[in-house]
Parts: structure tokens; C-alpha cells; sequence
């Protein structure tokens, strides 16, 4: 399907502010804002088990939520007027989704088994797929086993990806999370500034005998990934006398770009291709995930989009009222255009997840951080919100108190795990895992129901400090709940994310697959450089403060002229 049956069928047109559904939920917001979250417990006694999803090996519990039943069928009546099954549907099957660059965006092809059929613009994709997962499963295995060597036959040690921001965050954020899977002898980093603090700390632990670098980079134009790769590649020469031959046995490329990849200096043998219709932050399950197919092992990475898989399956097929993805997509658009929320919270329980809210950022506010329509329309509605978090229960001890009592509404996703991939025992014989988990339970638990004046009178607390203790309670949350931290199961945490901000996407009627909005800084930035090192710069730059900064810096650099 090209872009201009997308845009049909998706009605580029279609202002969803001015249908009735969104009207109906204006209304329906004014009713549910005069009350609190233990009234509708109390209106819905079943909620807790009612407004429960399963989807692949996720429980899914939204019933803390600023909802009802009436709440859920406008917004289900929304979904529908936006077209989002049927723009599902064609995204699935290589529409050209991506319409202002005309491209299909299918990053769920990345997962589709090998014996499954897609043909999109006559490129047989699950054929093309497979074959360069098989390539990447036979150089991590050959890393693994100590096949591959470095330039003095030293088994690798150390792999450097070197990649920002979807090229960075996935396998960062994947190498921390599933650090339980890792291979003993092969440690993992991540090189994405341009700071130079960045490249020095990390090779400063390295041997470059065994350390392999993939300079991974969609374009391979980016400026802090060519540069930070040029440092990379001149520190390996310097401890190899300058011979070039080692390049081969240390750099490997990850691309679409096979001419930029040969220009840098790496042989396109070694490097490892993708397709445009992979957007750069939904490339973790494309080769961009080597360095963590490395660290986990093909089998494990196999999982992991099994995982993936399995929630794209969910959303493919499970009807819009127990669609997990779009049900989240729903309420977080509920909360930020009916109920002015400007930031989302996700708080994982569980450390080896830290970096998740940082890969979310740009999955979310990369994709849908746009105020037009695909059409080229001003929007009349806000969209992404802000997303945020920490692990529990470090963010306790940090923010939670705006969560608790403070003047905003943020919803927020509390992610948990059953089983702890490991466990230690309590001076009297508990679980860490439970002290754990019953934060994550507790405190999902005071965000919806709060404490109230009267609770707090009968305790006999004095009465000058009652109106700074009342928890007013009602504050969003949903919680996620999954059986352990495996691959299949971050698999199914980024899809589910992933086609949640697709639905929101979708109803607002944005193209969440371009970033036009991040290019003019890189040009600018180029522009500037040369005034930033040029101290006989003369002429003033338009505005008095960018010009006085520059001019500070230089001084304070010491470039007078
Ligand atoms: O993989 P590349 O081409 O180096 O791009 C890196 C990142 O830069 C961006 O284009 C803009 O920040 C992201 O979308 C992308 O993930």
C-alpha cells in the first residue's frame, strides 16, 4: 500500500477534536473529575479483577486508573473513529506508514519466524531477515566460542558498541537488563557522546588486543558516531604500530549504509545491514542488537524476539477492549488531552531496568513528539507527554513524593517482576525480592487511595500537622506484572511500548516514524563550529545571546584574536 492509499484510508483529514467521541469525552471528563478513585472502587467492587489484561506473559492491571466502564467504551469509540485497526493492519503489512518519507515502517518484521511470508515493494523481507540473523548469530557465536580473535590470536574480552540513540539506547539498555545472561568472559559498553569524556573513560579500561568495536549507525553520517569510532580506530593503531590489516579483526559495522561503512575503513564483509523501514529507535531486534546478541548469545537474542513476537501477535489480533497496547495508548492520550497530564511516569521494580525509562524517551517523545497532522494540519490537541522514572525503590526516596502529594497529575507504569533472577535472604529469613515487591504493591496502593483526614484525626495526629499528611490519593497508576526478567519478556515490555505509542500516534494523527525536528540542530550545530574555533570570527551571529555565549567560551578557551 504506498503513502497516498495510507493516507485514505487513514483520513488525513480527520480532526479528531471535532468528532463526537472526543466532545462525548469532554463531557464524560468534567463528570469523573468530581471523583475520587475509592468512589469508583467503591461503584465497581470487581475493578481489580475486571480491568485486568493477559497479554503474551504480561498481567496487566489498569484498574487504578481515573476510568470506568463508561470511560473505556468512549475511548474504545475514539480508537475506532481514528481508524487504528485498520492503520494497524496496514502497518503490519508494509503500507507505506512512514508518509513523509514515503517508507513502510515494519520493525515487527524483524520478528516474524522464518517461515512466515511478507513481500513488501517485491523485497521478500522475512527471507532477507533471517538472513542476516543467521549472520549475526554465526560472528557472535565465533566472539562466544573465541573463534574470532583480535590481531595477536587473544580471544575478545571487551565489545564496543559505538551508536546513539537508537543505535545506543536498545543494546545499552538490553545489556543492562539482561545482565543474568551475559557470557562470564565478554563484557559489554556503550559509546554514544560526543563528549570526550565518554570514549577516554571507557577504552581507558581496555586492551585493545581484545576488544572488538562495532560502530553501529543507521546512516553512518552521525557525527558523534563517526568520531568517536575515527578515536576508537586511532587507539587500536597507535598499540598495533599503525598496521591497518588489524583493522579487520577489531571493527565490525552495523548499516544501511554499505558505501559510508567502506569509506569509513571497515570492509563491508564485516558489516552487517538492515533496511530503511527500520526506524533507528525500533532497531534493537535488527542488527543493531549485536553487541547484545554477544553478551546474551543467539539463543537467548532468538527469545527475546520471540518476545516481541508474541506481543505483536496480541495486538494484532486481540479486540480493541482487551488490546493491552491500545487499551495504554488509550488511557495515557486520556490523561494527557482530557486531563491536561504532561508527564508519564515508568517505574520499573526491578534494577537491571534502570535505563528502560531512557529507551522509552526516545521510543515516545522521538516518535510522537510532533504538533502536526500527516497531513501537514496544525494540531488542535497536545501530544507525547514527558517520560520519566527510576527503578522502585530508589525513586521512593527521591520523587515520589510529587507523585504522593504534589500539584501535578502523573500517571505512572509500575513494572514488577514474580521471580527474581536472583535473591537474597533477609537477616530474619525473608526474601529481598518480597521487601521488594511489597513497595511496588504499597505504594500503587497510596497513589490510589490516599489517607485521609478522618483516618488521620482517629490516629490522634496533632492537629497542625493533619492538612500536611492527608495523601489525597486518586493518582493514576498501572501496574505490570510479569513472571521474570527473561528475554521473551523484555521482548514483550518493548512491543508493548512500542504499539502503545503507535495507537497514540494514530489517534492523534501524526506520523510517528520521522524525526524532522532533530535534523536542524545537527546543521546548526555544524554551522557553528567553525565560529566556536575561529577566534577572528567578526560577524555577530543574529541573536545577542548565542553570540555572547560563543564569545565567552572562546575567550574563556583563550582563542582572542
Ligand atoms: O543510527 P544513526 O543513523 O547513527 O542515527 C542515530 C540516531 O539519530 C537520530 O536520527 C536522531 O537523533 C535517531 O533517530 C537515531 O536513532
Amino acid at each position: 500500500m504506498d503513502r497516498d492509499t495510507v493516507r485514505r484510508v487513514s483520513n488525513d483529514d480527520l480532526d479528531i477534536t471535532a468528532t463526537a467521541a472526543w466532545r462525548d469525552l469532554v463531557d464524560h471528563q468534567r463528570e469523573l473529575s468530581g471523583r475520587q478513585m475509592r468512589d469508583l472502587f467503591a461503584a465497581e467492587p470487581e475493578r481489580g479483577r475486571d480491568m485486568v489484561v493477559d497479554a503474551a506473559d504480561l498481567h496487566i492491571d489498569y484498574s487504578k486508573n481515573l476510568a470506568d466502564a463508561h470511560t473505556l467504551a468512549l475511548l474504545a469509540t475514539l480508537a475506532r473513529e481514528a481508524r487504528v485497526e485498520e492503520l494497524r493492519d496496514a502497518m503490519l503489512a508494509g503500507a507505506h506508514i512512514n508518509t513523509s518519507e514515503d517508507r513502510a515502517a515494519l520493525h515487527t518484521a524483524l520478528r516474524l519466524p522464518a517461515q512466515a511470508q511478507l513481500q513488501v515493494d517485491g523485497q521478500d523481507v522475512v527471507a532477507d531477515v533471517h538472513r542476516v540473523l543467521a549472520a549475526l548469530g554465526d560472528f557472535s557465536d565465533a566472539v562466544r566460542d573465541g573463534a574470532w580473535t583480535g590481531y595477536t590470536g587473544k580471544a575478545i574480552t571487551d565489545v564496543v558498541n559505538i551508536g546513539i540513540g537508537g543505535s545506543d539506547l536498545g543494546p545499552a539498555m538490553g545489556y543492562q537488563a539482561l545482565r543474568y545472561y551475559r557470557h562470564p568472559r565478554i563484557r559489554g559498553h556503550f559509546v554514544s557522546n560526543v563528549d570526550p569524556g565518554d570514549v577516554i573513560a571507557t577504552l581507558a579500561g581496555l586492551d585493545p588486543e581484545t576488544t572488538l568495536f562495532i560502530v553501529a549507525s543507521k546512516t553512518f553520517t552521525t557525527q558523534e558516531t563517526l568520531i568517536n569510532a575515527r578515536v576508537a580506530r586511532k587507539w587500536l593503531l597507535e598499540q598495533a604500530d599503525g598496521d591497518e590489516a588489524v583493522i579487520a579483526r577489531h571493527f565490525v559495522a552495523v548499516s544501511t549504509n554499505a558505501a559510508e561503512v567502506a569509506a569509513f575503513g571497515i570492509d563491508t564483509d564485516n558489516m552487517f545491514g538492515f533496511w530503511d523501514w527500520v526506524g533507528g529507535r525500533y532497531s534493537l531486534d535488527s542488527a543493531i542488537g549485536l553487541s547484545l546478541m554477544i553478551a546474551i548469545g543467539r539463543d537467548h537474542f532468538a527469545d527475546l524476539l520471540d518476545g516481541f513476537r508474541r506481543m505483536d501477535e496480541h495486538f494484532a489480533t486481540a479486540p480493541i477492549e482487551e488490546n493491552a497496547p491500545i487499551l495504554l495508548g488509550l488511557l495515557g492520550l486520556w490523561y494527557s488531552n482530557f486531563w491536561d497530564a504532561q508527564s508519564h511516569a515508568v517505574l520499573p521494580y526491578a534494577n537491571d531496568l534502570a535505563r528502560f525509562p531512557a529507551y522509552l524517551q526516545q521510543l515516545v517523545m522521538e516518535s510522537n513528539g510532533k504538533s502536526v497532522s500527516r497531513g501537514g494540519r496544525t494540531l488542535n490537541a497536545a501530544t507525547a507527554t514527558v517520560v520519566w522514572g527510576e527503578p522502585g525503590t530508589n525513586g521512593q526516596h527521591a520523587f515520589y513524593q510529587l507523585l504522593h502529594q504534589g500539584s501535578w497529575l502523573i500517571p505512572a507504569d509500575f513494572i514488577g517482576f514474580a521471580e527474581p533472577l536472583t535473591d537474597l535472604t533477609t537477616p530474619d529469613g525473608g526474601s529481598m525480592h518480597d521487601l521488594l515487591m511489597s513497595n511496588f504493591f504499597a505504594q500503587t496502593e497510596v497513589l490510589a487511595f490516599g489517607k485521609r483526614e478522618r483516618a488521620l484525626k482517629a490516629e490522634g495526629v496533632a492537629p497542625e500537622l493533619v492538612p500536611h499528611k492527608i495523601m489525597p490519593g486518586s493518582r493514576p497508576t498501572t501496574s505490570i506484572l510479569a513472571p521474570r526478567l527473561t528475554p521473551s519478556v523484555l521482548g514483550q515490555l518493548i512491543a508493548l511500548y512500542e504499539h502503545k505509542t503507535f495507537v497514540q500516534a494514530m489517534v492523534w494523527g501524526i506520523n510517528p516514524f520521522d524525526q524532522w525536528g532533530v535534523e536542524l540542530g545537527k546543521a546548526v550545530a555544524n554551522a557553528r563550529l567553525a565560529v566556536v574555533t575561529d577566534p577572528e570570527s567578526p560577524a555577530p551571529l543574529p541573536d545577542s545571546s548565542t553570540d555572547a555565549l560563543i564569545r565567552w567560551y572562546r575567550a574563556a578557551r583563550g582563542r582572542t584574536p
